[in-house]
């Protein structure tokens, strides 16, 4: 991943060694401008253009990034016209078009009333939190279970819930690949019906109008275009309810083989300490039996060493990526047999430097994690990827900041470890413990801790409350990453890690989720399946 000097402006960074990409772009025509190097990213030097049809509600044309309607079916310079089109047009303009990002780890954006005794089962009542992730950027998500045997009802409620969120609704995720021709299906029943009303409302606020007000305008004036936008979003909000969500691409289940809980209450029952393979065995099979698949599951070398790595053996023979961690105590030896029992397969690394070790003699998970590659005598070891919390607090920027730059972007992914969206108030149960949004010593960034009670006491981080649009943004904003490097890692790579390669990018067949953002990365609005998605959820 490249980084630039921080403060440099990020939106034109991006350009740095792509001059020939870097035509400005014709106002009156939108042609010209750029298109990032393979896609993933969308992006003009004064403006992107997004254009709605008011007939059928959909994007027809990305300006330079192609045609995005459920599926994106073009990806080219050309820029749509009402004549190509057949029908009126509304236009939002931004100065950024990226991809929807992917969360390959958040335990929900929890908030008051939703319904959940305990946010460790917030995916039993999973609705608001999709809503609430697609909203703010993330349009994809791998639900991550925590500790899954240790409330095995909530456990099985979850399976169950996340797999009827991963089969309905416009923000139906996929447990499989089968799903994109299904999401182009439940796209074209949703416009079928609702969004038709959508296209009313948008016929009667005036569109050819802001359509040119907002060609005649500048970046200043994109809020004029949200404006228009905003008729559409009223229009879908009311068609579409509350099920405007996250798509669910499968599930990560954290545990149930960990050495060590981190700073939640440890689920205790060993009972699988030299029956790995068993226990990994009775969640996946819970998951089959609820119908959505299990992509990533956290297992901790120390442990499943004990047993031969017959869980990792598990997991690879089902397809499961092995993802080491929650292990404070794995010795480099039971590291490298854990990455060798999957061989072929490759591994992934939960949340790096968070519930692991780094020692600069004694190399555990951390150290691997800071390895751009494997030395020669691994070279029958496929690199493992790995997944960092990028809310500045996890881990402190400086440290985001070496990952970012050591590890290439195509083996790293930012994941938000979310909980609780920033929003909610007071306490709320988590493990049968309080937590709530809380700071700690030395952090602007608000985490998810837990209450002690004890103000002496230092506080413990239970998870963060963050979206990866935050991310996103400090990582070029403040770190000085590439935009394009800070978005495949945010999008493309853990999209690819859990083998979704539909979402995450801005690519011919890649499904119409489109972020578009300001200058200053700030966003404007949120498009799923080609629709824009209610501000609120
Ligand atoms: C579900 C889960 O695993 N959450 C962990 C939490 O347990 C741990 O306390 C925190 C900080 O870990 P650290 O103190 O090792 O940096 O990271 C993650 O939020």
């Amino acid at each position: 991943m490249s980084a630039s000097a921080p403060g440099t402006r990020h939106v034109r960074h991006h350009f740095a060694d792509a001059d020939a990409d870097n035509a400005p772009v014709d106002d009156e025509t939108g042609e010209g401008g750029s298109r990032s190097h393979d896609g993933t990213l969308c992006e003009t030097d004064k403006a992107c253009i997004v254009t709605i049809s008011s007939t059928s509600g959909r994007i027809v044309q990305i300006d330079s990034a192609g045609s995005a309607s459920a599926v994106i079916a073009a990806v080219s310079a050309a820029k749509a016209t009402a004549a190509a089109s057949g029908c009126s047009l509304s236009v939002l303009r931004a100065a950024v078009a990226i991809p929807g990002l992917v969360d390959m780890h958040t335990h929900g954006l929890t908030g008051d009333g939703d319904g959940c005794a305990d946010v460790v089962e917030a995916w039993a009542v999973p609705e608001p939190s999709l809503a609430r992730l697609a909203a703010a950027g993330t349009t994809s998500v791998v639900p991550s279970l925590t500790f899954p045997t240790h409330r095995w009802d909530a456990t099985c409620a979850a399976l169950c819930a996340l797999a009827r969120a991963a089969g309905e609704g416009r923000g139906a995720g996929e447990a499989s690949k089968a799903g994109v021709g299904d999401l182009a299906e439940a796209g074209d029943s949703v416009r079928a019906g609702d969004l038709a009303e959508a296209g009313d409302s948008v016929r009667a606020g005036d569109l050819a109008e802001a359509g040119d007000s907002v060609r005649a305008g500048d970046l200043a004036e994109a809020g004029d275009s949200v404006r228009a936008g905003d008729s559409v979003r009223a229009g879908i909000g009311k068609a579409e309810r509350s099920w405007m969500g996250a798509r669910v691409l499968g599930v990560h289940a954290e545990g149930p083989v960990v050495a060590d809980a981190g700073g939640l209450p440890d689920p205790g029952k060993r009972a699988w300490a030299r029956e790995s393979a068993a226990a990994v065995e009775r969640v996946l099979d819970a998951a089959e039996e609820a119908g959505i698949a299990v992509k990533v599951m956290t297992i901790a070398p120390s442990a499943d060493a004990v047993s031969g790595y017959a869980g990792i053996a598990a997991m690879v023979k089902r397809g499961v990526v092995p993802a080491l961690g929650h292990d404070r105590s794995a010795q480099w030896d039971q590291v490298i047999g854990a990455l060798e029992a999957a061989a072929p397969s490759r591994c992934h690394l939960t949340h790096v430097f968070n519930v692991q070790t780094f020692h600069h003699r004694l190399p555990s998970l951390g150290n691997l994690a800071l390895m751009r590659s494997l030395p020669p005598s691994l070279a029958h070891v496929p690199m493992p990827t790995a997944e960092a919390v990028g809310d500045g607090l996890h881990l402190h920027p400086t440290v985001m900041h070496a990952l970012a730059t050591i590890r290439p972007p195509t083996s790293l992914a930012w994941i938000s470890d979310s909980i609780l969206t920033p929003s909610a108030v007071g306490d709320h149960a988590y493990c049968g413990r309080r937590v709530a949004i809380g700071s700690v010593p030395g952090c602007s960034t608000p985490a998810v801790v837990l209450a002690s009670g004890d103000t002496d006491a230092a506080p413990v981080i239970a998870g963060s409350c963050s979206a990866l649009l935050d991310t996103v943004r400090l990582l070029v904003n403040e770190l000085g990453i590439a935009l394009d490097d800070a978005v495949r890692t945010c999008a493309t790579t853990p999209a690819d890690i859990v083998g979704a390669d539909h979402v995450g990018r801005l690519a011919v067949g890649a499904m119409g989720d489109v972020l578009l953002l300001d200058a200053d990365l700030a966003l404007i609005a949120v498009i799923m399946g080609g629709v824009l998605v209610p501000a609120s959820g």
